[in-house]
């Protein structure tokens, strides 16, 4: 193993046979076969007989194995053929519904694929992390997570979080000179690791190790970010669920006792009873059942391009109250178009708009302005080309960008102005820059002058700064004169009132003193030469979800880096903090706690914020009792995303490091986006309600029927082998059909659901009991009823398991709203899944009650018309009375509502 840290950038580049300019192609391919993908192999998943097996290991299982068992002794054959069924069907169940969440998630896993900028052929492309190999030169950016280990080779005041690593939490300063050979991890400053993140500057590292061989994958550290099959609900359900086993076994024991003490049964008799009574009322499918409709749902959310990390987000999204987000590229469409060009006392407006450069530059009338005939504006447009990063192509004919949008503008201002990109870096040279970042809200260049005997430095950025920055101002016949600081101010005020982003450009010339520039340098002694005004509309499906959102009961908040009043002209174009003022990040930090809280409280639109102000944003709302999603991009923000209740990072703009702090990713940076995965994690909390509701009463109503029998000392309604028949046949068809229900058009038409709300509701029990008891007075009203009028048990018994069965179907279509009428066309046949399950149940049904297997296991026999009229009354009297209890509950909440 080499000690790349040691050595110096041109023997490492040697050793590994690249160049600072990276490999070709077709070598990255011929060492990807020898390397093998730069991939850390997933944690082993469980070989599918494991799988298989885990399912066996269940309360319920474990009762009905044993008493397989037992009946097995007591020869009683087919309730031993049917539990063994039963058993083997369940864990069937259990393992399929495990898989398809399973490959939900790994589907969702591949989309948060990690990428990295390279040099290949010569271009800076970006690919996938995994397609790196030994000898790739890679750019990192702030940001960016290393995506394998790095001997540095160039370095711009390179920052790197290594915590991840080495548990140092202070970022350690990067170099590109060797270190000690003896060096700790923590020490050698001139590599920089997988994993790790940069979270300032820029540098050029070429990769020494890949995959399995990088630091990371020695201390054999797994991934960070990959999503758990758990959530808060999740677990409180599985623990409700363990715990009602418990109970009900705990009780089926004390009447195993009572019964042969107390009313002298026979232990083989009272035995089959009570593994009827536990395997009707154990709810063994509900945790597996949950985590379907949980997958589900995430996928349903990618398919929105709302990409979940972390599971949980998906139900506190339904909670959510505030939705805190960045302006540009997220509310609007981030396609900058420069319109005005403002130089000193001379206006120049900019015709078309997105990245075609077609459009002319007039003044006053109409009348087209010749860019050489204006000096402020000639050198404007220079200084919009050359201070700047971005590209503009021309892909036959569609005009495309790389980089930021506001210098693609600049870019399209100077072809416009018949000034291209090359021509002006032909004629002057860049030789340093201090890049862009959102803190400083300035971007500057240093270039070589055509008499080598001066450099010239362009800077642009927000007004506020560059002005600070200016002593003189460039007139329109080229002289300079003092800077007039009012008038620009009041230029860049008009300018961003009317929704225009607003950079101001500057430069200064000074000796030739050494071709580097530092952020001192920026500060002092420019010339003005103008203000630039660039367009960034809204995006339409922006403006609807925010009116989607305030209906739905969730405030939205701005927050930006733009000028107030930038800002406050979009937010009203957006419906945010109409008539009032924005609060800027300067107001911000001279609030303290209390008075932040109230501040936040009452305003919508918040200005030249910066990272950190955001911090502060999320805590005083949460403080104020709110649920939070803060979106964000940068590094910086990923404190405040890890706060947030929802942490929600930008998948196409956005940093790795953001990515790696958020709950969820957009992969189309979209408002929208936002709004329609709280819409989704709203439904699938709806539709994890629903199934509980649904399912608990079919398990109570069919206990309920043997815990009478049993008091009463009646003839057993429903043996076991029955009781058994029943669960598999509903549960396995209806229940699983309420995981596809789709969301209700209603769920952002509601306030948010309180965050301590519990599942398990007054409401709740209520609903659960009224039904369980409605379905065994049904069952067993009908069975005394078929026995008293002399007909067989078989009969009796059929009908009674037809009745349970019955009402089960009907209540699943009361299920499908929790207190919504579904006597309507959509809530009656609104899910084909439902209308499936039931054809299925019904099949089913037919099947145990007339063929003759049937009939010889489980002692069913054939019903009459008469009797099937009989069922369906069970079946609709449930509906109706299910139907009529959402009315009252309605009304009543309508009353409270009112008073
Ligand atoms: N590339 C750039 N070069 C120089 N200055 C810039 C550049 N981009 C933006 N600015 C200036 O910095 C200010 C803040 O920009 P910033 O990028 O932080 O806001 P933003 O992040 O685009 O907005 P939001 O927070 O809504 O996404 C802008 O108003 C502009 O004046």
């Amino acid at each position: 193993m080499h000690r790349w840290h040691a050595l110096d950038t041109t023997a490492t580049l040697d050793r590994l046979g690249t160049s600072p300019t990276g490999l070709s192609s077709d070598e990255a391919e011929r060492r990807l076969t020898e390397h093998g993908p730069n991939e850390l192999p997933r944690p082993p998943s469980d070989r599918w007989w494991w799988r298989l097996l885990r399912q066996f290991h269940n309360v319920l299982l474990y009762v009905m194995l044993g008493a397989a068992v037992i009946t097995a002794f007591l020869q009683h054959w087919i309730d031993t053929a049917v539990l063994l069924a039963a058993v083997v069907i369940n864990a069937l169940l259990g393992f399929v519904q495990e898989g398809r969440a399973e490959s939900a998630l790994d589907s969702i896993r591949a989309m948060l694929a990690p990428r990295a900028r390279v040099h290949r052929d010569g271009r800076i492309v970006d690919l996938p992390a995994a397609d790196l190999v030994p000898g790739d030169v890679v750019r990192l950016v702030s940001g960016d997570r290393v995506p394998a280990d790095l001997r540095l080779i160039r370095v711009r005041e390179l920052r790197v979080d290594e915590a991840a690593l080495t548990g140092e939490s202070v970022p350690v300063d990067k170099t590109s000179h060797p270190v000690d050979a003896d060096s700790e991890l923590g020490d050698r400053r001139s590599a920089a690791y997988a994993g790790t993140v940069a979270v300032f500057g820029q540098g050029d590292g070429v990769v020494t190790a890949t995959g399995v061989h990088t630091e990371l994958g020695r201390i054999n550290a797994l991934l960070a970010g990959i999503p758990k099959t758990t959530t808060p609900l999740l677990r409180q359900i599985g623990r409700f669920a363990r715990w009602l086993a418990v109970v009900i076994l705990v009780a089926a024991a004390v009447t195993f006792v009572l019964g042969i003490a107390w009313r002298g049964e026979s232990p083989a008799q009272m035995f089959t009873l009570v593994v009827a009574l536990a395997a009707s009322a154990i709810p063994e499918g509900l945790p597996a059942i949950m985590t379907v409709t949980l997958s589900l749902g995430v996928q349903r959310m990618a398919r929105r391009n709302a990409v979940i990390r972390r599971l949980p987000a998906v139900e506190t999204l339904g909670s959510v109250t505030v939705i805190c987000s960045d302006k540009t590229g997220t509310l609007t469409r981030n396609e900058m178009t420069v319109q005005k060009v403002l130089c000193a006392h001379h206006r120049i407006d900019v015709g078309g708009i997105g990245y075609a450069p077609v459009g002319a530059l007039t003044a006053g009338e109409g009348t087209v302005v010749d860019r050489a005939s204006v000096p402020p504006l000639d050198l404007a447009v220079r200084a919009g080309v050359l201070c700047n990063d971005a590209r503009l192509l021309d892909v036959d004919g569609a005009w495309q960008i790389e980089g930021d949008p506001t210098e693609a503008a600049l870019l399209v201002l100077g072809r416009k102005a018949g000034l291209t990109q090359q021509d002006a870096e032909h004629a002057w040279p860049r030789l340093d820059v201090v890049p862009f970042e959102s803190e400083h809200r300035f971007m500057a260049t240093l270039h070589r002058a055509d008499d080598d005997v001066h450099e010239r430095i362009f800077l642009k950025g927000a007004p506020e700064k560059v002005l600070a920055a200016c002593t003189h101002q460039l007139e329109k016949d080229g002289s300079r004169t003092v800077v007039d600081t009012a008038y620009w101010s009041t230029r860049a005020t008009e300018t961003a009132t009317q929704g225009l982003r607003v950079l101001a450009l500057a430069y200064r010339d000074r000796d030739a003193v050494g071709a580097t520039l530092d952020f001192e340098d920026a500060e002092h002694d420019f010339t003005l030469l103008a203000l630039v005004g660039i367009i960034d509309p809204p995006r339409e499906e922006a403006v609807v979800a925010v009116r989607e959102c305030h209906r739905a009961g969730i405030t939205v908040k701005m927050i930006t880096g733009d000028h107030a009043d930038t800002a406050a002209e979009i937010g009203t174009q957006m419906g945010l903090g109409i008539g009032s003022r924005p609060v800027t990040g300067a107001e911000i930090e001279a609030l303290d706690e209390p008075a932040l809280r109230r501040v936040v409280a009452d305003t919508d639109v918040f200005a030249r914020a910066s990272p950190e102000h955001k911090l502060r944003l999320v805590r005083a709302l949460q403080e104020n009792g709110h649920v939070v999603a803060m979106t964000g991009d940068g590094v910086n923000d990923a404190p405040a995303l890890t706060r947030a209740d929802v942490g929600v990072a930008m998948g196409a703009g956005g940093t790795e490091a953001a990515k790696e702090a958020a709950d969820m990713v957009l992969a189309d940076d979209n408002f929208a986006t936002i709004a329609a995965a709280v819409r989704e994690g709203r439904g699938v909390y709806d539709n994890l309600k629903k199934f509980v509701l649904f399912m608990l009463p079919t398990n109570g109503g069919e206990a309920l029927v043997v815990i009478a029998a049993i008091l009463f000392q009646l003839t057993l309604p429903l043996t076991p082998a029955q009781v058994l028949w029943i669960n598999l046949a509903t549960v396995s068809t209806l229940g699983l059909a309420l995981a596809f229900e789709p969301t209700e058009a209603s769920v952002m038409r509601r306030p948010p659901r309180p965050p301590t709300e519990s599942l398990l509701s007054a409401f709740f029990v209520w609903r659960v009991a009224m039904v369980s008891v409605l379905m065994m007075a049904g069952a067993l009203g009908l069975f005394l009823w078929e026995l008293e009028s002399g007909t067989t048990v078989e009969v009796a018994r059929t009908i009674a398991v037809n009745a349970i069965v019955v009402a089960e179907m009907f209540y699943l279509i009361n299920s499908r709203r929790i207190e919504g009428s579904v006597l309507n066309r959509e809530g009656l046949f609104g899910n084909r899944y439902v209308l499936g399950a039931i054809t299925a149940c019904i099949g089913l049904q037919l099947l145990y009650t007339y063929t003759s297997f049937f009939q010889t296991v489980f002692g069913s026999a054939g019903l009459t018309l008469v009797e099937w009229a009989k069922v369906l009354g069970v079946g609709l009297t449930v509906f109706f009375v299910a139907e009529a209890e959402k009315w009252a509950v309605r009304r009543i909440r309508a009353r409270r509502a009112e008073s």
